[in-house]
């Protein structure tokens, strides 16, 4: 994703965080243009939440922040009302109706459309009349991007939206946020492990591993970039000695993950795949001492 940063809605340049003796960011550089649905990808504690604290200023660090133009820390107040951000943590008044929390969001939020907010909250199955304490989960979640994607705004930011749902409440999340979200010109930056089911709806990844960031590429340059090749298991000690990224199987088949195009002798005894963003993330993000000695 490196643009021109002229339409960036987000620049991050240079950027660490530390937390005590604790590197929670570490030389953290990329842009987020308009109309991007980025995945940011990571293992526990690799820095995604306090990523994106600090790009809604709620964490400061060191390096450059842009994010619409602004400065997150000095300008926090002014980029929140901007910003769609739901946290890891979001909380929605358990005492409130939901009818009685979107007439208290259009009080709050000068940006907010009540119009807009019933008729996203009627994709759902909550009801106006509902008490928040006695919705499920999954309906909290719902209602609460009902909420922010009623705000109009350029950027959405979302740590981890899904946790805890099951996946036919996953899939709707997804579905109300590509429906009534994405429409070319806002982005969207969404953590979350569940990469599978978020790969297709991506246009761009970002992969942190222990803070650093390991991947910046669209998904149509993850394609162009990495190979995986599947092979007849004879081949595994020709495949080896080629250092693959990872030795794996799919679908039941001996492969390997090549960063950019595998040797020609061994490209043309196996098949070239498409390589899963999962795969990608494996390679990328384990640790030596997790290396299988064969595969
Ligand atoms: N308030 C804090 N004080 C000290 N260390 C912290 C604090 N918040 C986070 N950390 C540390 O910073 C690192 C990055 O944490 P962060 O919450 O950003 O990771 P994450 O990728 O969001 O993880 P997860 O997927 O588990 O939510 C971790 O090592 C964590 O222990």
């Amino acid at each position: 994703m490196n643009h021109n940063s002229q339409d960036a809605l987000v620049e991050v340049r240079n950027f660490s965080l530390r937390y005590g003796r604790k590197t929670a960011l570490d030389d953290v550089s990329f842009d987020i243009p308009k109309g991007r649905v980025v995945g940011l990808l990571g293992h526990n504690g690799a820095g995604k939440t306090s990523l994106m604290k600090a790009l809604v200023g709620l964490q400061s660090g060191q390096g450059a922040l842009r994010v619409l133009g602004m400065n997150p820390q000095a300008d926090r107040v002014a980029l929140l009302d901007q910003v769609s951000y739901i946290p890891d943590v979001a909380v929605l008044p358990r005492w409130a109706r939901v009818h009685e929390l979107v007439t208290l969001m259009s009080g709050l939020q000068p940006r907010f459309s009540a119009e807009r907010a019933r008729t996203l909250i009627r994709r759902t199955s909550v009801e106006l009349g509902d008490k928040v304490k006695a919705l499920s989960k999954g309906m909290v979640t719902q209602l609460h991007l009902a909420l922010v994607a009623s705000i109009d705004t350029r950027l959405m930011i979302l740590d981890e939206p899904t946790l805890g749902l099951d996946v036919l409440s996953r899939k709707a999340f997804y579905e109300m946020l590509i429906d009534e979200w994405c429409d070319g010109e806002r982005s969207v930056l969404i953590s979350t492990h569940q990469v599978e089911e978020i790969e297709q709806l991506l246009s761009d990844v970002l992969m942190l591993d222990q803070g650093r960031l390991v991947l910046n590429l669209s998904l149509a340059d993850v394609e162009q970039r990495y190979v995986a090749l599947a092979h007849a298991p004879e081949l595994a000690d020709a495949v080896a000695a080629a250092h693959p990224l990872l030795r794996y199987r799919i679908h039941g088949r001996s492969a390997a993950l090549f960063d950019g195009a595998p040797p020609q002798h061994l490209a043309q005894l196996g098949e070239r795949l498409r390589p899963s963003l999962v795969d990608l993330f494996v390679a990328l993000t384990r640790k030596p001492e997790q290396a299988p000695h064969g595969a």
